[in-house]
């Protein structure tokens, strides 16, 4: 199986070192030419994924025509510019497997329902599950969710893409894997905010709980399958994001939970913080589909410039009510 590889961020890159083991060819495109030059010349992704020694074996693009004549291809980059970086690639029939994790502004669609927009011929997966990139390419164990409706293809990316070290799990919930990964990242940004407030591991475990509780409900409601949401993709990545401030959700939680806004921990920075782009449409489709989704209305609060004593305060407010 040829594999492709749409993104060159940190994600991209550490996805394109698992599909290059054993000396197999990638392509991965990426969007900076320095990012392209770094890695064809030197062997690393030093924009975004520093200090990982990467295989002779990535061809790295900045032409997406160089994608055509794949046998799959992963699609990395951030959910916000999937539909136009699809719409720019040579897809046709080709496998799409979706490793951003997001809702798409403005349409409320999952990264998955946007490549059936894009590309209807192209079959799709998504993968997805507790991963920082510096720890898969550093080859260190990790355990994702491999989702795709067509078991034969699933099996086949399955195959191609384990190692000992890399071990994709088989479900046919695209929609729940697909969930499971935008949601996390907004309560990731909630978990932060607790830390730099110094609200304490009691209020943070909390969270996770209270913040896996509205996963559930939106992921039911929209489809997806509850032990879907409690498994790799799910509860896994949750608690990995929530955790540690190699997220770069969790990060930007601290900065706004320390009282800076949300406006100068973005600014100038390159790395993509997901929740921070999918906590506004997540409200809103919460709200359409009669979701109650109190975390993930605080953390729209904490973005719009909320100061986080006031939003933690209305939190705990709230009326006392059944687990
Ligand atoms: N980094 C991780 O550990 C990790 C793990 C699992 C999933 N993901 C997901 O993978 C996706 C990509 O994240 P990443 O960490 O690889 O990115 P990154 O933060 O390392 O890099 C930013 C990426 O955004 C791209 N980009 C910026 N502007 C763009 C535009 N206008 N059009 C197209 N691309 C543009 C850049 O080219 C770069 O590839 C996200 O959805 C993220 O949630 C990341
Ligand atoms: O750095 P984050 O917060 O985007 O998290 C990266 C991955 O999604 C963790 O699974």
């Amino acid at each position: 199986m040829r594999i492709g590889v749409i993104g060159g961020g940190a994600w991209g890159t550490a996805l394109a070192q698992v599909a290059a083991r054993g000396g197999q060819p990638v392509t991965l495109w990426a969007r900076e030419p320095e990012v392209v030059a770094a890695i064809n010349d030197a062997r690393e992704n030093t924009t975004f994924l520093k200090g990982a020694a990467l295989s002779d074996s990535i061809h790295a693009t900045g032409d997406l025509a160089d994608l055509a004549y794949h046998d799959a291809l992963l699609v990395v980059a951030p959910a916000q510019h999937v539909r136009a970086v699809l719409a720019a690639a040579p897809v046709g029939a080709t496998p799409l497997v979706l490793c951003a994790k997001g809702i798409e502004a403005g349409t409320r669609l999952l990264v998955g329902e946007v490549a059936r927009a894009v590309a209807p011929s192209a079959p799709v997966a998504v993968l997805s599950g507790p991963t920082f990139a510096h720890e898969v390419a550093a080859g260190k164990p990790t355990a994702v969710t491999l989702a795709c409706a067509d078991p034969g293809l699933r099996d086949r990316l399955a195959a191609r893409l384990a190692s000992p070290a890399f071990r994709p799990y088989a479900s046919d919930d695209v929609v729940g894997a697909e969930i499971g990964g935008a949601v996390k990242n907004v309560l990731a940004i909630a978990c932060g905010v607790v830390e730099g407030a110094g609200l304490g591991q009691n209020a943070r475990a909390a969270l996770i709980a209270r913040g896996f509780a509205e996963m559930t409900r939106f992921g039911l409601a929209r489809g997806a399958r509850a032990e879907t949401l409690a498994g790799l993709s799910g509860l896994g990545d949750l608690v990995l994001t929530c955790s540690s401030t190699s997220s770069r959700n969790f990060s930007l939680g601290v900065g706004l939970g320390q009282g800076r806004s949300a406006a100068e921990l973005m600014a100038d920075r390159r790395t993509v913080a997901e929740g921070a782009h999918t906590a506004p449409v997540l409200r809103e489709a919460a709200a359409a589909a009669n979701v109650d989704m109190p975390v993930v209305a605080a953390v729209c609060d904490l973005l719009g410039g909320a100061a986080a004593a006031a939003v933690v305060e209305r939190l705990l407010a709230r009326p006392l009510r059944a687990e």
